[in-house]
């Protein structure tokens, strides 16, 4: 055996000087005799007391210090020199106390030196101290109580290359603890106080803890069976063998000890790669007879901890580095777990952290390091000055360890009751903890579960919690995104809405301005019958302005001539006071519009600009001579006789404005354009402008006729009724029978000469034999076969003039021939000269239809477009006067209106004469 290390064996003193004294390797000062203070009897029972009751057995630590390396040990071989002393950093300075100097490499200021003394280990073994010395006070304890039925830890720390393996196993030559222990079991106690029973034998496992990448395994040094399982403190599948001498045992030993993970490093050439952990167990094959109990199975435990290491001094890199990481990480739990330990028995409300969980090492040893089971650190170093770091680290770290205090340890002697003890004991702490954090439902709920014995309920609750949270997370977490996605609906959703309400408001709107502009459109109807209504209430005959404009369609130049036709219409069917009126009212606007149309037939003729202008100017000033004069005789008239007066005021007109326009055309005559009227007259030759022309005005009857029956009506002085009735069944009548005879003859015009026959048939057919009579006289004139072309097979010229004469007669009294030609001449077409027979036609129907204007009209000039406007409701009266001259009596046969027939009478009367015109024409 290694003689015991002391002071003597120790290094000389550090040459240094200390300037400051160690901070804990001083013993406590001992406390002074009160003898005042205390009672006499008390002094007494605290002597007593401190007599029988022991003090709370630390935590021992020992230390132990390597000698320096020889030359080339290792891969350091070359770097490493042979230390000299003095260069150490390291000294034991007493029995229980070192002295750790600062290199001089490594002070801040050289001159001045700085020593630490690290006192209160268990007890300090110098370089020179042997394996026998360390056995003896550092494993002998732990074997006899081992024996004695107690579980003991014996665990070297230290940095890698400090000898901690060394210290455990030793060489054969110098063995290591281990085999020291083996030896001391199988021979007994070394004092003999404790005889192990024969009884009893022994096992032994030895088994490895390293590094896996990131995680760690346990591997079986002692077989070859695969990686085993860590559950609590037991390692599953771990082979025991048990050992029957000491023989064996070192044999089994040495086979473990090849299978352990060793590697180089610059540190140590054969530096450990793992957590080395053996362990005896003692095995009672018969239970104590005397007694009647149970005897236990203490195990004693030996760890070789593979030493810290630092990365620049071994440089390590890929596999080493991880494993250089998992052993700092293992020291470091472990010590932190003594460090919690430590610090749980200094103040009791600091929990005891559970810091074993986060390897398997500390897991393995959790009733060690929570102060349940007796343990014993020796803590290897290393005392060269480039040593200093992991020297000074060391020593920080662990001196506190030895204030750790065994107050709580099981019964060695009933595994069974002892481990009901601790359950209980752990219930009752965990009792108090409940009560002091009952708030804290979670925390306290975990600390319940300190007992070993539960963690695997600690597990399944903390697997069900952890799988209720995960459950709650995703549901949360699925409720977020269906409340996100129900958001964006709801966005699109009041979007969607929002354009329907836009859409919806749209159509509303659309609605509403579709209904305004029905409103307005009836509206300006009502307002155009209103104007109607009023425009016949102003002048009574409607129908007289009427076919005064449609005159002043076809020439524009003879207006005044037209107003005055028209007035005499006016006068025939209108009353006698409104007449005079209105024939006032007439001249003044025919002066006006004389007034108005000069410049335009001046810039439109020009060569009969003068001429026109005197000779409108003079048929106006006439017109007005012959009204002032008969003014008086008329209003007499009037307000004699309703109605027959009325032809009288229609004569008297009528011969006033025959004269006025004879004067104008025998102005005209004279004048170089007169010429026109023979133009005219050529223009109008074609038979189918005679046909177009009445076409279109039947046309305009047709389609507005609603508007002609009480126009027409107000002037016959009848009731609206009466008037409206009647007006309907003559337009609907008459306008279909002169519609058809007109088509009829339009037809016959253009392809045959013989039509002439079938005028007379269609004319039978659809009106009284009057009409008939008119419209085969009108026919036989317009169509003769021997006065068309013989060329063209057009009509002449000549054969037209009676039909428009014709026209302009019916409409209310009985003019000359001259009037018509002069009226057909004043046509701005005719003036143009335009011969064409195509274009003649428009004269009548410029304003008839509209929808035939574009067609029809391109040819023609500007200044005929310009009175389109006016022409088409102009029109209207003169067919009205002309249906109701050539069909009123026709109608009005029925025998229930024979009254409402007479005021017609007359109107056959002027047929008669104008048939009797047409006959001399
Ligand atoms: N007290 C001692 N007397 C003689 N040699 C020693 C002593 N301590 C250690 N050694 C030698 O130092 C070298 C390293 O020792 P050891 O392998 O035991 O260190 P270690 O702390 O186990 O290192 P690691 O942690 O890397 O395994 C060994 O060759 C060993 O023989």
């Amino acid at each position: 055996m290694d003689p015991p290390t002391g002071a003597a064996a120790s290094p000389p003193a550090p040459t240094t000087l200390r300037r400051n004294p160690p901070r804990s390797a001083r013993p406590p000062p001992t406390p002074l005799p009160c003898v005042k203070s205390k009672p006499a009897l008390s002094r007494l029972l605290d002597d007593a007391a401190s007599a029988t009751i022991p003090p709370p057995e630390r935590l021992k630590v020992f230390l132990r210090i390597r000698p320096l390396p020889e030359r080339g040990c290792g891969k350091a071989k070359a770097s490493r020199k042979p230390k000299q002393p003095g260069l150490v950093c390291l000294v034991a300075s007493g029995a229980n106390s070192v002295a750790l100097t600062v290199p001089h490499s490594k002070l801040v200021d050289p001159k001045r030196g700085r020593t630490e003394v690290f006192d209160g280990f268990s007890a300090v073994f110098s370089p020179d101290s042997s394996q026998h010395d360390v056995f003896t006070q550092v494993m002998n304890p732990l074997v006899d109580e081992f024996l004695g039925g107690k579980s003991g830890l014996l665990v070297a720390l230290g940095p890698t290359g400090s000898g901690k393996t060394h210290t455990v196993f030793g060489t054969p030559r110098n063995p290591g603890l281990l085999p020291l222990t083996l030896r001391q079991i199988f021979k007994g106690s070394s004092k003999g106080v404790t005889v192990i029973q024969p009884t009893r034998s022994f096992c032994l496992s030895m088994f490895e803890i390293l590094s896996e990448g990131k995680g760690e395994r346990i591997l079986d040094l002692l077989s070859d069976a695969s990686d085993l399982v860590l559950q609590q403190s037991t390692i599953k599948g771990l082979k025991e063998v048990f050992i029957e001498n000491v023989a064996d045992a070192e044999s089994l030993v040495s086979c473990g000890m090849l299978k352990r993970s060793t590697a180089a490093t610059n540190a140590n050439s054969k530096s450990s790669r793992s957590q080395c952990i053996i362990t005896i167990r003692a095995v009672h094959e018969s239970a104590d007879v005397e007694s009647g109990k149970s005897l236990s199975n203490p195990v004693l435990t030996i760890a070789d901890l593979a030493g810290a290491e630092r990365e620049r001094r071994t440089g390590n890199q890929g596999t080493r580095l991880l494993e250089s990481n998992f052993i700092n990480n293992t020291s470091m739990v472990f010590g932190l777990c003594l460090r919690s330990l430590l610090e749980h028995q200094k103040n009791k409300k600091k929990p005891l952290e559970k810091h074993f969980k986060n390897s398997m090492l500390t897991r393995y040893l959790r009733d060690y390091l929570e102060g349940r089971k007796k343990m014993t650190l020796i803590l290897n170093v290393k005392p060269g000055d480039d040593d200093y770091l992991d020297t000074s680290f060391l020593l920080r770290q662990a001196s506190p360890y030895m204030k750790i205090k065994y107050t709580n340890l099981e019964d060695s002697s009933d595994l069974v009751s002892q481990k009901r003890t601790n359950v209980s004991l752990i219930c009752q702490e965990n009792k108090k903890k409940r009560k002091v954090h009952k708030a804290e439902v979670v925390t306290v709920a975990r600390k319940d579960d300190i007992d070993k014995d539960d963690d695997i309920k600690i597990a399944e609750r903390d697997e069900s919690r952890y799988k209720f949270h995960t459950s709650e997370l995703q549901r949360i977490s699925r409720s977020e995104e269906i409340m996100k996605n129900f958001a964006n609906c709801q966005g699109f959703m009041d979007c969607f809405k929002a354009v329907q309400k836009l859409l919806e408001s749209e159509n509303a709107a659309e609605s509403i301005t579709k209904l305004l502009r029905d409103k307005d459109i009836k509206i300006m109807e009502l307002e155009k019958k209103l104007k109607g209504l009023s425009y016949c209430s102003c002048k009574e005959i409607p129908t007289v302005d009427d076919t005064s404009v449609e005159q002043k369609d076809d020439v524009s130049s003879d207006q005044p001539a037209r107003k005055f036709v028209s007035l005499s219409n006016q006068t025939d069917l209108g009353s006698s006071d409104s007449g005079l009126n209105n024939f006032h009212l007439a001249v003044e606007e025919v002066s006006e519009e004389f007034t108005c149309h000069v410049p335009e037939r001046s810039s439109v003729y020009s060569d009969m600009t003068g001429e026109y202008a005197v000779g409108d100017t003079s048929v106006i000033n006439l017109i007005n001579e012959e009204l002032s004069s008969e003014d008086s005789k008329s209003e007499k008239a009037c307000n004699s006789d309703a109605f027959g007066p009325e032809r009288n005021v229609e004569k008297e007109i009528t011969e006033i404005a025959i004269q006025a326009v004879d004067k104008t055309l025998a102005r005209s005559e004279s004048c170089p354009g007169g010429g026109g009227v023979a133009h005219a007259s050529s223009d109008l030759d074609h038979p189918s402008d005679q046909s177009f022309t009445e076409n279109h005005v039947l046309t305009c009857l047709q389609s507005e006729r609603t508007n002609l029956s009480p126009q027409f009506i107000g002037g016959s002085k009848k009731s609206p009724i009466e008037q409206c009735e009647e007006m309907e069944e003559l337009h609907n009548i008459t306008v279909e029978g002169i519609q058809h005879n007109v088509d009829t003859r339009e037809v016959k015009c253009h392809s045959s000469p013989s039509y002439s026959q079938q005028v007379n048939s269609d004319a039978v057919d659809v009106s009284s034999s009057q009409s008939s009579l008119q419209l085969e006289g009108m026919g036989a004139v317009q169509q003769n076969p021997e006065d068309l072309d013989p060329q063209s097979g057009d009509p002449q010229s000549e054969t037209c003039e009676p039909t428009v004469e014709i026209t302009i007669v019916e409409h209310g009294s009985i003019q000359p021939p001259h009037l018509v030609n002069d009226h057909v001449a004043m046509h701005p077409c005719m003036l143009n000269g335009k011969s064409s027979t195509t274009e003649a036609p428009i004269v009548p129907t410029m304003g008839s239809q509209a929808e035939r204007l574009p067609d029809e009209t391109k040819d023609i000039s500007p200044s005929k477009t310009c009175n389109r406007n006016n022409t088409r409701r102009r029109l209207r009266p003169v067919s009205a006067m002309m249906l109701k001259e050539f069909t009123g009596p026709d109608i009005y046969a029925d025998t229930k209106r024979e009254e409402r027939v007479k005021p017609s009478s007359d109107a056959t009367g002027r047929s008669d004469r104008l048939i009797r015109l047409l006959k001399d024409m």
